[in-house]
């Protein structure tokens, strides 16, 4: 029996509770529903003792568990997955951009979004840290991209305030150890990186990259998941994950043996080499690179007459080449995450990060 015809799987249900952490508060009523919901999928029917009445709080979680008497805890699964997804859909589209809100789009605090003559812009804005990427920037770029294929756009792009594109994953994330330990901490990332990767898979318009400066890590290897690559002769392409003790995300163990062929995508993703611009177009890996005295107002005015093609058959022709590809990339997305929370918890990399900290290392 396929996982559809039997509920909501774990990873369905572990998407939803990391889902749930990124939602606005939904209010006690549907925080209680969600709770009770969670202990049946887990534990199965109320198995402990009433609280006192005093007990406010707790009573009150305890009725609303014990009032789902035996439902199975499969249905219950199913349940809360439908909830959040409910709730997830409900604040997406309160976050819809409205075609008279264009221009800057407020409440990002890593991010400046602004939508203008059919092109969202997504840009990266923590200049000062090399627009490193926190758990904050990954979850809001998700959150742009989101409110990006539902805007009346016909174009999409990221880039980078300042000199970097970005330095990648913010090696700060990982000091935030939660009370569940370092096994937590690798889980939840794991977790987050493959929401954050299936974003960019699943991303229904033409996406474009325009890499203003040197890109590190992750924000290079998702490239190879963006329509076109344009970058300033002033970048560079650099995935240093031996180095750092962990290994390709964002698909690139598959898409970049596919772009470059597997011996150049060898020397990138297992020995860290740094690609120039120049290099990382020939490889395939960047459609075009403009001098950077120039970079801006050439790829604006090349976006702009691009963003005015009629956007449905944009739109078309771009799913109709992904979804040849999508469930493999799906695929390759949960295996290189499952894959980085073991390296997470490595000596290798643990010692790694703590010499960037310390500054005995840089790149
Ligand atoms: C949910 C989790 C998903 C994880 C997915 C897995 C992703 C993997 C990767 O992305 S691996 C790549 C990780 N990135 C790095 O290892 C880069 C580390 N940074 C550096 O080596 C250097 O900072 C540099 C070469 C990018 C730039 O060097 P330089 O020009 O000398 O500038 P500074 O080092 O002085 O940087 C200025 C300022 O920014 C801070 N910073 C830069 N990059 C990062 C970073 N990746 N993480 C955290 N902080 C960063 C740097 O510490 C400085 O801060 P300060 O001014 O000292 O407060």
């Amino acid at each position: 029996m396929s996982e559809t015809a039997m509920g909501a799987s774990q990873k369905d249900f572990e998407s939803a509770m990391s889902q749930v952490k990124r939602l606005k508060d939904p209010g006690n009523e549907v925080k209680l529903k969600l709770y009770a919901l969670y202990k049946q999928a887990t534990e199965g029917p109320c198995n402990t003792p009433k609280p006192g009445v005093f007990d406010l709080i707790n009573k009150a979680k305890w009725d609303a568990w014990n009032a789902l008497g035996s439902l199975p805890k499969e249905t219950a699964r199913q349940n809360y997955v439908d909830l959040v997804s409910g709730l997830s859909s409900s604040s997406d589209s309160s976050s819809q951009v409205k075609p008279e809100a264009d221009r800057k789009q407020s409440g990002y605090e890593t991010l400046v979004v602004t939508s203008e003559d059919g092109i969202t812009k997504i840009m990266m804005n923590r200049p000062a840290k090399k627009n490193a990427m926190t758990m904050r920037m990954y979850e809001e770029i998700m959150l742009a991209l989101k409110a990006a294929s539902k805007d009346d756009s016909a174009i999409t792009v990221l880039t980078g305030n300042g000199d970097y594109y970005s330095s990648g994953n913010d090696l700060t994330n990982f000091t935030d150890i939660p009370s569940g330990g370092v096994e937590e901490k690798a889980k939840n990332s794991a977790i987050l990186l493959r929401d954050f990767v299936d974003c960019f898979i699943d991303f229904p318009k033409p996406l474009i990259a325009v890499v203003n400066g040197p890109a590190v890590g992750i924000s290079v290897t998702i490239l190879g998941l963006f329509e076109v690559v344009y970058a300033s002769d002033r970048a560079t392409f650099h995935t240093p994950f031996s180095h750092l003790g962990q290994s390709p995300e964002g698909c690139s163990s598959y898409t970049f043996p596919k772009i470059m062929g597997p011996a150049k995508a060898a020397e990138m993703l297992i020995f860290g080499k740094k690609l120039t611009a120049a290099e990382a177009c020939a490889q395939g890996l960047v459609t075009e690179v403009f001098p950077d005295s120039t970079f801006q107002k050439e790829v604006w005015t090349r976006l702009k007459a691009y963003s005015k093609l009629p956007p449905n058959a944009m739109r078309i022709s771009k799913q109709m080449i992904r979804n040849r590809e999508k469930e493999k990339l799906h695929a390759v997305n949960a295996e290189e995450s499952s894959t980085l929370q073991e390296r997470w918890l490595s000596d290798e990399c643990m010692n790694a990060i703590m010499n960037f900290l310390t500054r005995k290392a840089k790149l």
